[in-house]
């Protein structure tokens, strides 16, 4: 029989603006799954980074559940009544409707689920991000599971060799299209290097591997905040979850593709560039330009329906380049205050309130007279 796990958060009010997770809060969602999750779970495991409470859940209902999805409404439910007495900062923020409709998805919070075969050993990472979105994903999953530069065992490990098959959403569309590598490598790349448009939703091992047919080994929230509510209420904020070794990535693949920074959006009001940065748990808190943009990593087992765990992945020295190279690389794109590439290009501006200035500013502008100028223009815009 299958096994679910399921990964759902939410950012339901934060310390002192959007920096940290209160921790009654936190114990608040916590309470409530301990109370009422004993009938529909097997076990489950309370994390957060930044202004994010994550909930991971090990079950037997499959992706989808309504009672699993309910618990996790109502933990959060619970939580927010803490958030709101306290006063906190964006209490209930990503609770976008009143009440529970059957499935969390499209209500606010991030989804990742996982029905899984458990192997004899079953260990997994989860990872948590703050202050980016979906598509930061899409980099560090290539490379653990299409990059031979980064995931050696696709060339010597004969388990691996045949490669692994890939889920991508266009997001902007609701449409979806599978990619099998190393065959549709440059295609993938061709569709998601644009990060905000395409980005990996799961991946899957192929029929002809030899450990583990056909299954999906990993999986990324792929919700965005600001289409359901039609305005900015934060970035998404992502979480993932990857299976590792025997015939997948090895832990260290597994980590690797963090062990350098690289850019993604997101950062202060969902609006800048900026690199991402792998810390430990006790760093996962957001400060300088309300970021910069971090990710932790949670190493578990899963065992008879128990999860022993978590290893705090980027609690070690080996992490120590990528975090310097991050703050290098904030000092750096820092310097340009409001100019783009450091802010976002205008399409992505579309959600936040930079569309309101825009309109105010509007009825100042002038036809321009000049014609010879006009034919150089790109009026068509
Ligand atoms: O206009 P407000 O309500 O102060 O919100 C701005 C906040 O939105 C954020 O982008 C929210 O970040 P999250 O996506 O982590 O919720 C912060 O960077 C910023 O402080
Ligand atoms: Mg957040």
């Amino acid at each position: 029989m299958k096994t679910t796990i399921s990964h759902i958060k939410a950012d339901i009010g934060s310390l002192p603006g959007h920096t940290v997770v209160y921790e009654p809060v936190v114990n608040a969602v916590d309470k409530y799954i301990k109370e009422n999750g004993e009938s529909l779970i097997s076990d489950y495991h309370i994390s957060h980074i930044g202004d994010d409470i994550q909930i991971t859940m090990v079950h037997k209902m499959g992706a989808d559940n309504p009672e699993i999805h309910e618990l996790a409404w109502n933990a959060f439910k619970a939580g927010t009544e803490v958030a709101k007495e306290a006063g906190l900062y964006g209490a209930g923020q990503d609770l976008l409707k009143d009440a529970f409709s059957g499935n969390i998805k499209g209500m606010g919070p991030g989804v990742a689920e996982l029905e899984i075969t458990p192997r004899k050993a079953e260990p997994f990472i989860v990872y948590m991000m703050d202050k980016t979105e979906p598509g930061a994903f899409n980099y560090p999953i290539y490379k653990m599971f299409g990059d031979p530069f980064n995931t050696p065992g696709l060339v010597i490990d004969p388990n691996m060799h045949m490669g692994f098959k890939f889920e991508v959403w266009d997001i902007y569309n609701g449409k979806k299209v599978i990619m099998s590598l190393p065959e549709d490598t440059y295609d993938l790349l061709a569709l998601i290097g644009s990060k905000g448009k395409y980005v990996i939703k799961r991946v899957f091992t192929k029929e002809t591997h030899s450990k583990l047919p056909d299954e999906n080994v990993a999986v990324i929230t792929t919700d965005k905040l600001s289409f359901i509510a039609g305005e900015y209420v934060g970035k998404d904020d992502p979480a993932g979850i990857v299976r590792i070794q025997s015939g997948l990535p090895a832990s260290g693949e597994a980590l690797e593709p963090f062990a350098n920074s690289y850019l993604v959006s997101g950062w202060m009001r969902g609006s800048f560039n900026g690199p991402i940065m792998p810390v430990g748990l006790n760093n996962s808190m957001m400060t300088r330009f309300d970021g910069p943009p971090r990710v932790a990593a949670m190493g578990f087992v899963l065992k008879d329906g128990k999860l022993h765990g978590p290893v705090d992945m980027f609690n070690d020295v080996a992490f120590d380049f990528a975090r310097t190279e991050a703050l290098q690389m904030a000092n750096y794109i820092r310097k340009m205050g409001v100019f783009e590439p450091h802010r976002l290009p205008d399409e992505d501006m579309e959600y936040t309130a930079l569309p309101r200035i825009l309109e105010k500013l509007a009825p100042r502008f002038k036809n321009i007279e000049d014609k010879g100028a006009k034919s150089e223009m790109k009026l068509e815009r």
